[in-house]
Order: C-alpha cells, then sequence, then structure tokens
C-alpha cells in the first residue's frame, strides 16, 4: 500500500499556509516549501504567521536536485502555475501525487499537459476563508479539502492522501463525483469572487444585503447553463447548497479575489469570467453577467497600474 512520507509544496500564500501548517506539523522537514532566493529570505526573516502561531518551514530553491516527493501540492494562483509547475520539476516524478488547490476548472488539465503525470488527483477547497496580509495569515474556518479521481473510483492515491489527512487533522471530504464538485464550486467563484472584487464587499454585504446576493447569483446561473452543455448538469440545488457556505464565512472576511484588488495584484478573472464568456460564446450561451464583470474587473486591473 502507498505511503506518503514526504511532500512539496509551492504557494505559500492565504491557502497553502494554512494547510501547509498542518502537514509541517506532522512531518516536520519532510515537508518542504519550493519558493526562489528573495521569497525564502523574506519568510526566514519574519516566519509566516499562521492563525497567531509563526512557523518557519523546510524551504527549498526551485533548482536544488532532489528525490521526487510522494505527494505535490500546487497552492498558487492560476496565473502563477506556469511558472510553478516548472519549479516543481525536481520534485515530479513518476509515482508522485499530484493535488491542485486552485480555484477553477482548468489547473489539472494544465499540469498534465505540462508533467504527463498520471496520479493528479482532482481536487478543490471549500468553506475556507484564508486572508493574507503579507506574512500573516488568518482564517476563521479551514474549511476542506475536496479531492477524487476523475474517474469516480477509490485508487491507491486516493487511499494513501486520505490516511495523510488523517494523520495531519486537515478537514476533507471525498465527493462521489470531484468533477460535479469542482463546477459547482466554480459557479461559486464565479459569483461570489467577482462581485466581491467590484463592490469591494466583504462576506457581511453578501450575508446581508439580498439584492447583492440575488446580482452574484445571477452571474453563477450563467454557470448552470453553460454546464449543462458541457456535461456536467448543475442544477438549482447545486446553487442553493453554495448559500450557507456563504453566510457561514467569517463577515469581515475577503474573496482571494478582492484581496488581489486591494493589494494591486492580477486577479483570476481570465480564469472565471474569461473562461465563462469563451465556453459562451462555444455553445452559444449568452453571458451579459459575465461579460460586463469581465470588463469591469479588467478596468480595476488597469486603474492599479497607473
Ligand atoms: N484565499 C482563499 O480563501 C481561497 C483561495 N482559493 C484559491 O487558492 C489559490 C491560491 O489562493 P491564495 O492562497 O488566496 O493566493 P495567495 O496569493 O495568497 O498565494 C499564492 C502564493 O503563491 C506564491 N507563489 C506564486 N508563484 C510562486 C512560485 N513560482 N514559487 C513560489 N511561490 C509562488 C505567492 O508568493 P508571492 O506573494 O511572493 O508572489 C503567494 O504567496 C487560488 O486559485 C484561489 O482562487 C481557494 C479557496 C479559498
Ligand atoms: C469564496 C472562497 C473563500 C470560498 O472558499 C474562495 O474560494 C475564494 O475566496 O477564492
Amino acid at each position: 500500500m502507498k505511503k506518503i512520507k514526504n511532500v512539496s509544496l509551492i504557494g505559500l500564500g492565504a491557502i497553502g499556509s494554512a494547510y501547509g501548517s498542518k502537514l509541517h506539523t506532522l512531518l516536520g522537514a519532510s515537508f518542504r516549501v519550493v519558493a526562489n532566493e528573495e521569497r525564502i529570505r523574506r519568510y526566514k526573516s519574519e516566519g509566516l504567521n499562521v492563525d497567531g502561531t509563526v512557523f518557519h518551514f523546510n524551504y527549498i530553491l526551485p533548482e536544488a536536485k532532489t528525490e521526487p516527493a510522494d505527494l505535490v501540492i500546487f497552492a498558487v494562483k492560476n496565473a502563477e502555475l506556469e511558472q510553478a509547475i516548472l519549479d516543481m520539476k525536481h520534485h515530479i516524478g513518476p509515482d508522485t501525487i499530484i493535488l491542485s488547490l486552485l480555484n477553477g476548472i482548468s489547473s489539472e488539465e494544465e499540469i498534465y499537459e505540462a508533467t504527463n503525470n498520471e496520479h493528479i488527483l482532482y481536487s478543490m477547497c471549500v468553506g475556507i476563508d484564508a486572508l493574507r496580509t503579507n506574512n500573516k495569515i488568518r482564517f476563521s474556518s479551514m474549511g476542506k479539502i475536496c479531492f477524487g479521481e476523475r474517474d469516480q473510483t477509490t485508487s491507491d492515491n486516493i487511499i494513501a492522501l486520505r490516511e495523510l489527512f488523517d494523520m495531519a487533522d486537515i478537514p476533507y471530504e471525498i465527493p462521489e463525483n470531484i468533477w460535479h464538485a469542482i463546477w459547482a464550486k466554480f459557479m461559486f467563484n464565479v459569483g461570489v469572487n467577482q462581485t466581491s472584487a467590484v463592490f469591494r464587499a466583504s462576506f457581511k454585504y453578501f450575508q446581508e444585503i439580498p439584492a447583492l446576493h440575488q446580482w452574484m447569483e445571477q452571474a453563477m446561473y450563467e454557470v448552470v447553463e453553460i454546464s449543462k452543455s458541457i456535461g456536467v448538469h448543475l442544477t438549482e440545488d447545486d446553487l442553493r447548497n453554495y448559500r450557507p457556505i456563504l453566510m457561514n464565512l467569517a463577515p469581515d472576511g475577503q474573496t482571494s479575489m478582492l484581496q488581489d484588488i486591494e493589494a494591486n495584484r492580477k486577479t483570476e478573472v481570465e480564469y472565471f469570467a474569461g473562461k465563462v464568456c469563451e465556453l459562451g460564446k462555444k455553445y452559444q450561451i449568452p453571458t451579459p453577467v459575465n461579460d460586463q464583470l469581465y470588463k469591469m474587473i479588467t478596468i480595476i486591473e488597469s486603474m492599479a497600474k497607473l
């Protein structure tokens, strides 16, 4: 039976630090964080403050030759994935399990195209409201990591990951159909992340202003329509299932996209509205709300550059 004894992670941001801190506590030096010199200097000078506890991880440069890891975790933003895959090349061997915690529906495919690795599990995290300010990360809920095989089998990789997460005390779920779950999460991000970015709204406003909530759901309905043509078949129930999740997020918490806007970073709009509009055109499904969200968010990004 496969056993995960060492793990390498890239992307020590909100999500990577939250789950990475659990893996560091379990595995010590066998949990490695891949980063360039500038990042390592920054991490070493202050440490990573995860919910009040300062962590010093085992850092390794991308060019350092090493044995492949049993598990590689990607926790960067979508636009950073291409470089991150290159930086992880020494850590990915023929038996390495790969987990991508990125939002959106394209990261697993992108990793597969670049690595040809046969052990990529499909995954995403939900219910976590991690907020990063420089080297400080806080969250009111760790949420859970959902993972599975695209063909819905219970492989040795699934069993090995389940065992690791049990030992590390990382909350997880293995949904019956991970691809459906990833699409449902995509639908939520298309709604809440983008709307929060335009209105600069923390979760409190979605929880208390019905008109804002409805506006968000209009963007989500466009994903429901597209999913029917793709064969994923999201339903009204999938949309409704996200209402209690949103209600339970910290009122002063922010989506990862709003955090990007406030920190003047590039957002993931290409992977949310960008993808919805692309698929809408392909399947001739109107996407008026996402068309506007795409325009507004790219304008906000351009304004930040001036
Ligand atoms: N925040 C949240 O609550 C949630 C986020 N997500 C998703 O998770 C993913 C990650 O989001 P989040 O954690 O918020 O993002 P962050 O921006 O907080 O973290 C990304 C981190 O990756 C680092 N990074 C980027 N490229 C490299 C590289 N080549 N080598 C080493 N480090 C690198 C960045 O470092 P630097 O800052 O130095 O550039 C940054 O620390 C996104 O797809 C997001 O949509 C999903 C659920 C919830
Ligand atoms: C909305 C949220 C917090 C849900 O986990 C998320 O996925 C994000 O901010 O990117």
